[in-house]
């Protein structure tokens, strides 16, 4: 469904010289400055997948969607998204596809979402029983219909961001672009809304990429991640191996019913690459990196060496993850 190879995207910056005397030299000769805001990215998506694009501020990932959406022409490299070349093919692309940005409105202001969606389905040609059918399902699985015929500006922005969510979808595009859908919500209209994406995704195939900072979103409704520093991607793929690669491990915490050295545990482990913390007396913990291959090993290696009497295991949570992918500095953590 989507082909995305060698993208790039330059901008070039003015940037002014320091004072009056560089100010005065602005006006006869300028200097600009590249930023490579996207640079030299791949992927493909197939039909159905819904993934995540995630990344620090400025990472690249709203350039990125400026140009899968047709909005920004690239500086080089190429998009191919169900046959079309979005930035050239613009008017056929856009009604193959639905565009949610959390800072931009597709709904009229002061009119009702209704009227707007009846004009939207006037423009995208889907004025028939079909059409009609289609919105009467999105108003009842999104829960608006209570308030579906006030004006935009008298909504409040979860009531309105469930709007947003049907205009996008009033003609059926299998495909949907989300940016940071949301941002600002609270817990109960994150949880509609993401319920109402995990659906239309199962029932409709629709394929789903959203950019959030949202890191529940992820967890509830993305398998694939992919995640941009500095305008590169560098990372694509499963959320679970995500946390492999930049998780803390997993730790094993283990009860013991007699005195426990860690040196004992380590000879039983042997060569394992791992670290034992001692808790107390009783109790230590092993923490181990690559914890798919290792965490049976150590289970079964302390379980049947020692007398346990309680275990505790604890994964990194995605949250974790994505603060480890960007330490302190911003800079990204290498990790090979
Ligand atoms: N129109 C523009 N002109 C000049 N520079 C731009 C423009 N749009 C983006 N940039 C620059 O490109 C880089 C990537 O920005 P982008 O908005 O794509 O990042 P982002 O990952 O979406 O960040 P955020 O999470 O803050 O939205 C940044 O350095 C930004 O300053």
């Amino acid at each position: 469904m989507i082909r995305v190879s060698h993208l790039q995207k330059e901008f070039h910056i003015h940037q002014a010289r320091a004072g009056l005397a560089g100010a005065f030299r602005d006006l006869f000769s300028r200097e600009y400055k590249t930023v490579k805001a996207v640079d030299d990215i791949s992927f493909t998506v197939e039909e159905g997948e819904m993934f995540a694009l995630i990344g620090e501020n400025g990472a690249g990932k709203s350039t990125t969607i400026k140009m899968l959406t047709g909005i920004l022409t690239p500086s080089g490299g190429e998009i191919v998204i169900n046959g079309y070349v979005p930035y050239r093919q613009r008017e056929q692309y856009v009604r193959s596809i639905g565009v949610v940005f959390g800072q931009r409105s597709q709904l009229w202001w002061d009119l009702s979402p209704l009227e707007s969606f009846r004009l939207l389905k006037n423009v995208y040609k889907v004025d028939d029983a079909a059409g009609e059918r289609w919105l009467e399902r999105l108003i009842e699985e999104l829960d608006i219909a209570s308030f579906v015929s006030q004006p935009v500006r008298k909504l409040s922005l979860g009531q309105r961001m469930r709007c947003e969510v049907a205009a996008a979808l009033i003609h059926k595009p299998k495909l949907l672009f989300l940016d940071e859908p949301t941002v600002g919500l609270d817990v109960l209209v994150k949880q509609k809304i993401r319920e109402f994406l995990r659906n239309l995704n199962e029932t409709e195939q629709t394929t789903i990429l959203l950019t959030t900072h949202d890191v529940s979103d992820i967890e509830a409704l993305c398998k694939r991640v992919l995640v941009m520093d500095k305008g590169r991607l560098i990372f694509d793929g499963q959320l679970a191996e995500l946390k492999e690669k930049w998780g803390n491990g997993t730790e094993v915490a283990f009860q013991f019913k007699k005195r426990t050295a860690p040196e004992e545990l380590r000879a039983a482990l042997g060569e394992l690459p791992c670290e034992i913390l001692r808790d107390n007396e009783f109790s230590l913990r092993v923490k181990v990196v690559r914890s798919q291959d290792m965490l049976p090993f150590v289970l079964s290696v302390v379980m049947g060496s020692f007398e346990v009497s309680d275990v505790k295991i604890k994964e990194a949570s995605t949250e974790d993850i994505v603060r480890n992918i960007y330490s302190a500095d911003g800079e990204v953590v290498s990790h090979g």
